[in-house]
């Protein structure tokens, strides 16, 4: 080794370093395991709870001069550790320990163990999301519109483009759909020969319009007019000023929200401030319109994201649906919980409804709060030491509830602690939004699609170029899996370092 004395003894301080972290990471894990002991049931999430603590142990800490460090020496700079995480630290001690000729305290790890994880969550995603027929790492998934209930065509074409689990939201329609829709995509199934998996996802204590009320003809909301959000249509007359009054899913929580707190509506289309509260609900003053108007329809999301409240995970309507979910899904998903209790309520009603048979089922966990993202850990942890789990990063709710800028980094964050865990994430939400309503996708949502493809599974919504949406990201993602895999950028020869010979 060529380096001087002066850079020895800095190896020698990497060193007392990356040992330390090792001891702490190992503690902290021990810890952690005492802590989750009786809830982790599942053998098999063992290995991948026990690398979730390590990973968790490291990313307490802020370690970003130690990277810097680390470059310099050719040497594992941490920036893609979330699935070997105490692997990468052993093979980091014992060279550092081989550089500097220290005392051995730790042996080069087997080779073995940095492929574990990734052949964890590969097995995990195989069996919740299915076998793909082309060959790329990530599945599609796609939301079932109403019409798919008497177009078996429509659902062929999702098939044969490429869609691997059919979505049904339980936010909409009925037992009788969903069973129109069931069996179309297992005719579908046949037809092409395929697996497909069908996902059906609880609705949750999502507060949405139920009533729109107005005197006018069908009208449409802009910046500077105001609506209100009330509790019943009897007092109509009382507000000349809002151009509708709007009626809620959970009209009990209005008394909790305070004056000048943000309200958005249909999943960010109108933001509104509140004005003005009585006993009988909220005036609310529009700031902000997607376009120059639009309208406001029932069913619609409403979100406070200044407030909590206290909702029941499962609502009654929900047990109900998920007593025919657990007969006819192979993946159930469950909308806003925010955390390890909630997971653990779901859990418990499930095994209520079906006995042991519970804990076969696969689980979607759908992170659309700032809260759920702060109890991934735990959600993750109490899901799937009990069944088998994958995580939805809902980007709709998520981004109205954490504001758009910080959705960037909340995604990654998602992304990092499941593959630690080795969690298959499905990416949701407005992916090939323009192309799926309108037949055009926009330049950003192809980027998107190539960054959900560090996903186990990308999403989209209902939409009348839902066939085209499919095929786009299938096509895109067999582009992309030559060039990155989860963190890591392939190096695949590139044409164009030619060009200048
Ligand atoms: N049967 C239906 N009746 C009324 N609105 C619907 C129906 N199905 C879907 N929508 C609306 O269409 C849009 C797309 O629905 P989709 O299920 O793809 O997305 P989503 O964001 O998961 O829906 P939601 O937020 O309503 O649960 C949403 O605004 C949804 O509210
Ligand atoms: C899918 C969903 O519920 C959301 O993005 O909010």
């Amino acid at each position: 080794m060529d380096k001087g004395a002066d850079e020895m003894k800095l190896a020698r301080e990497l060193l007392v370093r990356v040992r330390k972290l090792r001891q702490d990471v190992m503690d902290e894990r021990d810890r952690d395991i005492a802590l989750w002991d009786e809830e982790l049931e599942r053998e098999d999430f063992l290995p991948s709870a026990e690398n979730l603590f390590h990973y968790l142990a490291v990313r307490r800490r802020d370690l970003r001069d130690l990277q810097e460090a680390l470059i310099p020496w050719g040497l594992s700079s941490l920036g893609r550790l979330e699935a070997k995480t105490l692997a990468t630290l052993d093979s980091l001690v014992a060279t550092l320990e081989d550089i500097t000729g220290a005392e051995k305290t730790v042996f080069h790890p087997k080779i073995a163990r940095f492929y574990e994880g990734p052949e964890i969550l590969a097995k995990n995603t195989l069996e919740i999301f299915g076998p793909t027929e082309s060959k790329n790492y990530t599945r599609i998934m796609a939301t079932l519109p109403t019409e798919a209930t008497d177009d078996q065509k429509f659902v062929d074409k999702l098939v044969e483009n490429g869609m691997n689990i059919a979505r049904i939201n339980c936010s909409h329609d009925d037992e009788e759909i969903w069973t129109q829709m069931i069996e179309r995509v297992r005719a579908a199934e046949k037809k092409f020969g395929r697996e497909v998996k069908i996902s059906m996802e609880m609705a949750g204590p999502k507060i949405r319009t139920s009533w729109v009320y107005t005197t006018e003809k069908n009208p449409k909301v802009a910046a500077g007019d105001s609506i209100r959000l009330d509790k019943d249509t009897t007092k109509i007359g009382n507000y000349p000023h809002c151009k509708l009054v709007v009626g809620m899913t959970v009209p009990e929580i209005l008394a909790d929200i305070r004056e000048e707190e943000e309200v958005i509506i249909d999943d960010g289309t109108v933001e509104c401030r509140v004005v003005e509260k009585d006993a009988q609900g909220l005036t609310l003053y529009i700031h902000k319109v997607n376009g120059s108007d639009t309208r406001i329809k029932s069913e619609k999301g409403i979100n406070f994201p200044k407030s909590r409240f206290d909702l029941h995970v499962l609502p009654e309507q929900d047990k109900v649906h998920l007593a025919f979910a657990l007969e006819h899904a192979d993946i159930i998903g469950f909308s806003f919980m925010k955390n390890a209790q909630d997971m653990r309520m779901i859990q418990e009603e499930m095994e209520r409804q079906v006995g042991e048979r519970a804990k076969k089922i696969p689980i979607l966990a759908k992170i659309e709060t700032v809260q759920a993202v702060d109890n991934l850990a735990s959600i993750i942890l109490q899901g799937a030491g009990k069944n088998p789990l994958c995580v939805m990063i809902a980007r709709g709710d998520l981004a109205v509830e954490c504001g758009y800028v910080r959705l960037s980094e909340l995604q990654q964050e998602i992304m990092w602690i499941c593959e630690a865990a080795n969690i298959p994430v499905i990416w949701a939400t407005e992916v090939l939004a323009n192309l799926i309503k309108r037949g055009i996708p926009t330049r950003a949502e192809i980027t998107d699609v190539a960054e959900g493809a560090s996903a186990e599974c990308i999403m989209l919504n209902k939409g009348k170029y839902l066939p085209q949406g499919v095929e786009m990201v299938r096509r895109i993602l067999e582009k992309q899996k030559y060039h990155k895999l989860k963190k890591t950028y392939m190096l695949r020869a590139l044409g164009i370092a030619y060009s200048h010979e």
